[in-house]
Parts: structure tokens; sequence; C-alpha cells
């Protein structure tokens, strides 16, 4: 069994330096968001209020920040970003790309071609990204992503300007390789429909700074997200409290 990989994120504040010097507003303070193992959590908020900066921060890229991340299991987890764009190094091969978080070692090859066979891109291990779609593309990020086998999966609107048929694939993807290997997710998104068809738990930000305005636990299982009208169902029930939200608010 895996270990845990819940996780509690208290900032007590996060502000980005301004233009003359000083510091801009904060984007966080004194927030706290509490994440239980395997959980799902969609995070929805306006533009540029800060989710992409929360994500690297508990990703360990920004540490430019007072507070602390407490993971239940008592140390890092193996992250994986999986990012807005796919980022995948055009001058090297899907299986080069998918490996190359990888330790090195005989395994690594073997286990990111199982990963590209895991999105349903057997075959094109040889293929350079720009030979591929951009539905393709963003598939490879989920196979480097699903790779390493994560404890903690960030994502950051990774299915964004994908068609409505290619979007509907890719979720199906991810929860199907999510139940395979059960990991804990902070998933973000501007797409309330989104949301309720992948997540358990919807976070609806406001601000700044930064706060938790609406904490929703989607009354869904996995199964019903495959029957057709569920999703809009519980949406309309998530979008009308958004809405309400909005009304008190604007
Ligand atoms: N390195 C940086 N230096 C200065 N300001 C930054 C930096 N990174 C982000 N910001 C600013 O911090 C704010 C929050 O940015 P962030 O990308 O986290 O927002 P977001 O909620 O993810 O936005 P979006 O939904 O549009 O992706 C923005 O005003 C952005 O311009």
């Amino acid at each position: 069994m895996a270990s845990m990989t819940g996780l509690v994120v208290e900032i007590g504040e996060k502000a980005f330096p301004g233009a003359s010097g000083g510091a801009n507003p904060p984007l966080y303070k004194d927030f706290r968001l509490e994440i239980a193992d395997r959980a799902f959590v969609a995070l929805l908020g306006p533009s540029g209020l800060g989710k992409t900066t929360l994500l690297n921060m508990i990703a360990g890229v920004d540490k430019a920040f007072t507070g602390r991340l407490d993971f239940t299991n008592g140390r890092r987890p193996r992250i994986s970003y999986v990012f807005q764009s796919p980022r995948l190094l055009p001058w090297r091969t899907v299986l080069q790309n998918v490996a190359l978080p990888l330790p090195q070692g005989a395994d690594s090859l073997k286990r990111a071609r199982a990963a590209i066979a895991d999105v349903g891109l057997a075959g094109s291990e040889d293929v350079y990204p720009e030979r591929l779609s951009l539905g393709m593309q963003r598939r490879v990020a989920l196979a480097r992503g699903f790779a390493v086998e994560p404890e903690l999966l960030l994502m950051d609107e990774p299915f964004v300007s994908l068609d409505e048929a290619n979007t509907a694939k890719l979720h199906d993807l991810l929860n199907d390789l999510i139940a395979a290997r059960p990991t804990t997710t902070l998933f973000v998104t501007h797409d309330s429909r989104e949301a309720v068809r992948l997540a358990d738990r919807i976070v609806v930000l406001e601000g700044p700074p930064a706060r938790i305005a609406r904490d929703i636990t989607v009354p869904l299982t996995r199964e019903a997200r495959r029957i057709p009208g569920e999703i809009e169902r519980v949406r309309d029930l998530v979008v009308g409290r958004l809405q309400s939200v909005a009304a008190v608010n604007g």
C-alpha cells in the first residue's frame, strides 16, 4: 500500500516584489488549505489571484514565502507537476521526454514505455513532439507526470486549448490513470464543468489576498461521472453556488 500523501498548506504571507523595489500587495495572507490523502481537489478562482503561485510554492519551485507545508507522511512526497503548456523538449523524442524525470538506470526506459502505453501512445516513442497534435502532446505530458508514480500530482490547467472531444478523452484518461494509481491531486482550472467532471472537492478562491470562498464536496462517484447528464446536473448545483458567491461579493 502506498504511503499517506495528504498535506496542509499554511501561508503566513506571500507577496512578489513590486517594480519600484517594494513589495506588491500580498497574494496570500494567513491562508490555510488542508488536503486529504488521495483527494482530488479542483482549485477555481479569478485570473491573477495566485493559483499558479500556490502550486509553485507547494512544488518547492517558489520558496519566497512565510509559512509551512506539512505532509502527512512526514517527508516531501514524490511530486509531479503538469503545466498549462506541455513543455516537451523539442529535440528529444517522446520516449526521451517521458524518461527525463526518472532516475537514470536500466529500468527507466521500461517505465517510460509503460507510461506512454498507458496514455494510448504506444508506437509513438521515437516521434519528436513537433509531429504530435496538441492533444497528443498533452498525453505525453501526462505520461511524464505519471511515470514517476507521484504521491502528489499538481496540475495547472493541463487541458486548456483543446476541443471538447479531446478534452473529454483526456478527462476519461486522467480518471483511469488515477483509479489505477491513486494519488493526491491539486488541479487548477477556470472551468467549473471540468472541476465537477474530475474532482471530489472544489475549492473556490477569492481575493486578493486569496481566501477560500467556497469549499464544495462533489457528490458524484467516478462511475456516475460517465452517465450523460450527471455532470451538468451537479455543475448547475455548483455553478448556482458560485453565482451566489459573485452576487454576494459583486
Ligand atoms: N515571478 C513573479 N514576479 C512578480 N509577479 C508575479 C510573478 N509571478 C506571478 N506574479 C503575479 O502574481 C499574480 C498571481 O499570478 P498567478 O499566475 O499565480 O495567478 P493565477 O491565479 O494562476 O492566474 P491565471 O488564472 O490567470 O493563470 C499575478 O498578478 C502575476 O502577475
